[in-house]
């Protein structure tokens, strides 16, 4: 495909989006119309469209609308691109720019110039302060992609040599010792010995910083409350010799964990909301709660735009619903994490203070605001210790 083309097949895409579907949807269906689309081209139209994901208002402003062929006009004028040889009509490129298409788009302005919805500037303001508009402007740009070192089963040089026999190069990142950030060729990671042997896992660098800062109970029990696919009980697991149960509301999502704690190495025992009423007490419970992702859009934009007041709300609802639950999990003496993907203190900070206002037998030993700026995802850890 030329790269027009590319750009007409992300107008597609876009459309689709608007019209309502999920953006790995979109990008599914016109992958399956698209036979003659090679890998490259395939992840040269998903990069055009995450772009204008991460960019949605300012490519809005700049492109003069909001359909797709304005939001990829408005990405390629944002990017200095050459617009007219984009859509010059010819082959499967675009048609060519009417002469209101010319005319139309304006610099962003505020809140569509840092990329925010415009319900969410007073609160993103008031929850970061003077880092709210780097902070915006950060979740703009694409994420770097990061492994976690599963110390299980190498050292960081070894990694490093299993991953560079497929060119794949990577630095060790400061936010976690077992941190290393892909440089060049990520894409090749799936395929590379080191991950499918468990050597690596696919980890975002400040969520392996707030595992390091949890106080690991060495031999004694640990409980991964919201455990997802389990990234943060096989990053604990790979940290500190302890017996490791995982649970989620939704089990369905756990459903790769066996597989990946085999492949690290790591022993993970899976508790269904059933099993966890005659499971005990644990001497560590971490919560990675649901909440707005807003520390991770880099990585999923459409959570941005999906996004309410509404909608967070209830999350908030959920996050203090869930520290009530699990609190009566740990032992007398132990230790409730709670985590988000958040960098709001709606969720965070105010979480934490209702917490420890509501719950006076609790004590607050830790808390940290991991912000993009600091080179990983937005992340928020509180530690809280029963007294
Ligand atoms: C942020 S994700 C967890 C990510 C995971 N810890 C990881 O590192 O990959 C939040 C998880 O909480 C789960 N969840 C939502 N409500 C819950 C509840 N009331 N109790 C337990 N888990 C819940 C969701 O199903 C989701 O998998």
């Amino acid at each position: 495909m030329t790269p027009a083309a590319r750009v007409q097949a992300a107008i597609e895409v876009l459309d689709r989006i608007i019209f309502g579907d999920a953006a790995e949807k979109a990008l599914t269906t016109w992958a399956r119309g698209a036979r003659y689309a090679g890998s490259k081209d395939r992840a040269a139209v998903r990069d055009h469209v995450f772009d204008v994901l991460r960019c949605w208002r300012s490519c809005a402003a700049l492109g003069g609308g909001d359909d797709g062929r304005a939001l990829m006009l408005g990405l390629l004028r944002a990017q200095g691109g050459d617009v007219s040889a984009m859509f010059s009509g010819e082959g499967h490129a675009p048609e060519p720019l009417a002469d209101a298409e010319l005319a139309a788009g304006e610099a962003p302005q505020g809140a569509a110039a840092l990329d925010l919805p415009e319900w969410l500037w007073p609160l993103w303001h008031s929850s970061l302060g003077d880092h709210a508009e780097a902070t915006a402007l950060a979740q703009r740009a694409r994420a770097d992609v990061f492994l976690r070192v599963n110390l299980l089963a190498a050292t960081m040089d070894e990694a490093a040599t299993v991953l560079a026999e497929d060119g794949i190069v990577t630095e060790p990142h400061p936010l976690s010792p077992t941190a290393m950030r892909v440089v060049e060729n990520a894409r090749r990671v799936h395929q590379n010995r080191a991950y499918l042997d468990g050597l690596v896992e696919l980890q975002d660098a400040a969520s392996q910083a707030l595992v390091d800062r949890l106080p690991m109970p060495e031999g004694g029990r640990v409980l991964d409350y919201c455990a997802g696919g389990g990234g943060k009980s096989l990053a604990m697991a790979a940290l500190c010799c302890a017996q490791y149960f995982a649970h989620d509301i939704d089990v369905r999502r756990m459903k790769d964990l066996p597989d990946r704690a085999e492949r690290a190495g790591a022993r993970v025992q899976l508790l269904s909301p059933a099993d966890l009423k005659a499971a005990g007490q644990f001497d560590l419970v971490l919560c990675d709660a649901p909440c707005s992702g807003s520390g991770s859009w880099r990585r999923a934009p459409e959570g941005k735009w999906l996004l309410s007041e509404e909608r967070l709300h209830d999350l908030c609802d959920i996050q203090a619903q869930i520290l009530d639950k699990a609190k009566d999990l740990v032992i007398d003496g132990g230790v409730l994490a709670y985590a988000t993907c958040s960098v709001l203190s709606a969720e965070n900070q105010d979480q934490s203070l209702k917490f420890v206002s509501e719950n006076p037998d609790w004590q607050q030993l830790d808390q940290v605001q991991f912000l993009p700026e600091d080179g990983g995802d937005g992340f928020y850890c509180a530690v809280f210790k029963r007294i």
